[in-house]
């Protein structure tokens, strides 16, 4: 069997770092061993390690398409940290040399504006789109029709859950202290819950004030992660929900600061996501994997 070589770009936002394949010329992963490759690629100790691979490709209909895979193999619809990273590399690689991009996510369409100087992009303001609440649109198993402030027992001890779709699904759990210890302890157990049959990220955030909040998350398909930006827009909108805060608000995560601007249309909650994503390494992968 003769080997190959796989391009790739090791990039990160606020240290939620990913793979990015370039598939606009051609499919280079066969779909049915992405998930399989992926696994092995974001391995920190046997592969490239990443908390996940983003691949580019062409869109039918929109300027280029996003697709985002956990490092478990499992595609996600969205990813906040990861398509500002994918701005940056389609722009900055010449694939798409535009300022304002349309671009074909699994959770729909997503307008991205980018900020550059000197032909590089320093910031890019991503439109997350509007949240739903509605159950059957996260989804989550409950006869109510939203899931907000639920109490639920979970290794018996009392916990207040909030769920939300922002493009993907989140858990929300306002906490009095955020804990690394306490997030891995609990956020497998709320990830892989029933209730929850496309599994869920879970969100532990504390209120600052109500123009600041800090958080961790245990994200699907990865675990703790340094930043989760579908998670920082989850939970500025579950808070400004539950009014416990303003429309302009930053987001401490363990890698660093977002700012998230709540917009509010038809009696629903949207927002914009900024920051910034760098360039890492480039790298060569020789495959079949030795
Ligand atoms: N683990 C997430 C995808 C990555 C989201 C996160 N890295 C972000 O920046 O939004 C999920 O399965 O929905």
């Amino acid at each position: 069997m003769n080997t190959k070589t796989i391009l790739f770009t090791k990039m990160h936002a606020l240290g939620n770092d990913y793979i990015l394949i370039d598939e606009t010329r051609g499919e280079i992963v066969k779909e049915r061993e992405k998930p399989e490759f992926v696994k092995k690629i974001c391995d920190r100790n046997f592969g490239v390690g990443g908390d996940g691979v983003i691949f580019v490709s062409k869109s039918d209909n929109l300027d280029i398409k996003f697709r985002i895979f956990n490092a478990d193999g499992s595609e996600a619809e969205m990813c906040g940290n990861g398509i500002r990273c994918f701005a940056k590399y389609v722009y900055e690689k010449g694939i798409l040399r535009k300022k304002r991009m349309k671009v074909e996510t699994l959770a729909g369409e997503k307008i991205l504006n980018l900020k550059t100087k000197n032909n590089l992009v320093e910031s890019i303001k991503v439109d997350m789109g509007l949240a739903t609440f509605k159950s059957e649109k996260i989804p989550v198993k409950t006869k109510d029709k939203t899931f907000i402030n639920k109490v639920c027992k979970l290794n018996d001890k009392k916990i207040k859950l909030s769920a939300v779709n922002v493009g993907n699904p989140h858990t929300v759990i306002f906490v009095d202290e955020v804990s690394r210890d306490y997030a891995e302890k609990i956020g497998p157990v709320i990830e892989n819950h029933p209730i929850f049959p496309e599994r869920t990220n879970v969100n532990f955030v504390k209120v600052l004030n109500p123009n600041e909040i800090k958080m961790i998350t245990w994200e699907r398909g990865v675990g703790i992660t340094l930043a989760c930006g579908t998670g920082a827009v989850a939970s500025t909108i579950v808070g400004r929900k539950l009014g416990k805060l303003n429309k302009e608000v930053t987001v401490n995560l363990p890698g660093g600061r977002l700012k998230i601007e709540i917009y509010e249309k038809n009696n629903k909650i949207g927002a914009f996501m900024e920051g910034k994503a760098t360039m890492v390494f480039e790298g060569i992968l020789s495959m079949p994997w030795q």
